[in-house]
C-alpha cells in the first residue's frame, strides 16, 4: 500500500520529469488575471489554474486545512506554500495538458522558491498585469462573486501584501528578463489585444 507521502513523492517526480510549459500570471487583486486567463485558454490551448480558486475549492471540500485557508483569506494573508503547491501539482498532473497558466502564484518569495524546488520548473515567462489601486478596488467591489474577502477592509490588506510580498517576486523575474508587462487598466478587449501579441509566435505575427 502507498502512503500519502509515497504518492506525493511519485507526483513530484512525475511533474519534475514532465517539465510542462508554465506561464505565471501575476498582478494585484482585481487586475484582471482570471478574466484574461479565460481568453488565453480559448485562443492558445493552455489550461488555467488559479491558486485562489484551488484554495477556495479545498476550503469548501471539508479538508482539514479548510479553517486555516478561510482565516488566511479573510486576512488577505498567503497560505503556506506547501498547501498551495500540492493543489497546483495535483491539478496539473490530472489535467493531461502540458501548457499551463498559473494565476495568482507565486505571490511570495517563499511560494516561488518552494515551487521551483519541488517541481524544478522555471516559467517560460511571467505575465504581469499592471493596474492602479483605484481601478482594482473599483473592479473588486463590483465583482459580485460572493467572495468574503472582497470587502474594503480585506481589500486594503490584500493590496499591502501585494506591494510588500508579491511585487518583489515580479522584480526577481524582471532581473532575469522574464517579465512581460501589460497595462491592465484599459478595457478587457484592449488588454487582450496586448496579451495576444505576447502569446502569438513571432513568425505567425508577421504572416497574419
Ligand atoms: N480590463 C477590465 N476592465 C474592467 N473590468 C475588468 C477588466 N478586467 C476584469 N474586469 C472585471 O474586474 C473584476 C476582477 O477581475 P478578475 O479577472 O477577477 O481579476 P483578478 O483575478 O486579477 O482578481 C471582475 O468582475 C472582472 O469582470
Ligand atoms: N498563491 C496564493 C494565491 C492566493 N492565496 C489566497 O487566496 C486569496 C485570493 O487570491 P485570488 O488569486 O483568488 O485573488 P485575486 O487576485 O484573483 O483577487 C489571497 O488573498 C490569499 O489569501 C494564497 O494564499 N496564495
Ligand atoms: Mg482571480
Amino acid at each position: 500500500m502507498r502512503t500519502a507521502d509515497a504518492s506525493s513523492k511519485a507526483m513530484e517526480f512525475s511533474l519534475a520529469e514532465k517539465k510542462p510549459k508554465v506561464v505565471f500570471v501575476l498582478g494585484g487583486p482585481g487586475s484582471g488575471k482570471g478574466t484574461q486567463c479565460a481568453n488565453i485558454v480559448q485562443h492558445f490551448g493552455y489550461t488555467h489554474f488559479s491558486a485562489g480558486d484551488l484554495l477556495r475549492a479545498e476550503r469548501d471540500s471539508g479538508s482539514e486545512n479548510g479553517n486555516m485557508i478561510q482565516n488566511m483569506m479573510n486576512e488577505g494573508k498567503i497560505v503556506p506554500s506547501e498547501v498551495t503547491i500540492k493543489l497546483l501539482e495535483k491539478a496539473m498532473l490530472e489535467s493531461g495538458n502540458d501548457k499551463f497558466l498559473i494565476d495568482g502564484f507565486p505571490r511570495t518569495e517563499e511560494n516561488r522558491a518552494a515551487f521551483e524546488a519541488v517541481t524544478k520548473i522555471e516559467p517560460e515567462f511571467v505575465l504581469f498585469f499592471r493596474c492602479t489601486e483605484e481601478e482594482m478596488e473599483r473592479r473588486i467591489l463590483n465583482r459580485n462573486q460572493g467572495r468574503d474577502d472582497d470587502n474594503i477592509e480585506t481589500i486594503r490588506k490584500r493590496f499591502k501584501v501585494f506591494l510588500e510580498s508579491s511585487l518583489p517576486v515580479i522584480e526577481y523575474y524582471k532581473a532575469k528578463g522574464r517579465v512581460r508587462e501589460i497595462d491592465a487598466s484599459k478595457s478587457i478587449e484592449e488588454v487582450f489585444e496586448a496579451v495576444k501579441v505576447i502569446f502569438t509566435p513571432k513568425a505567425e505575427e508577421v504572416t497574419a
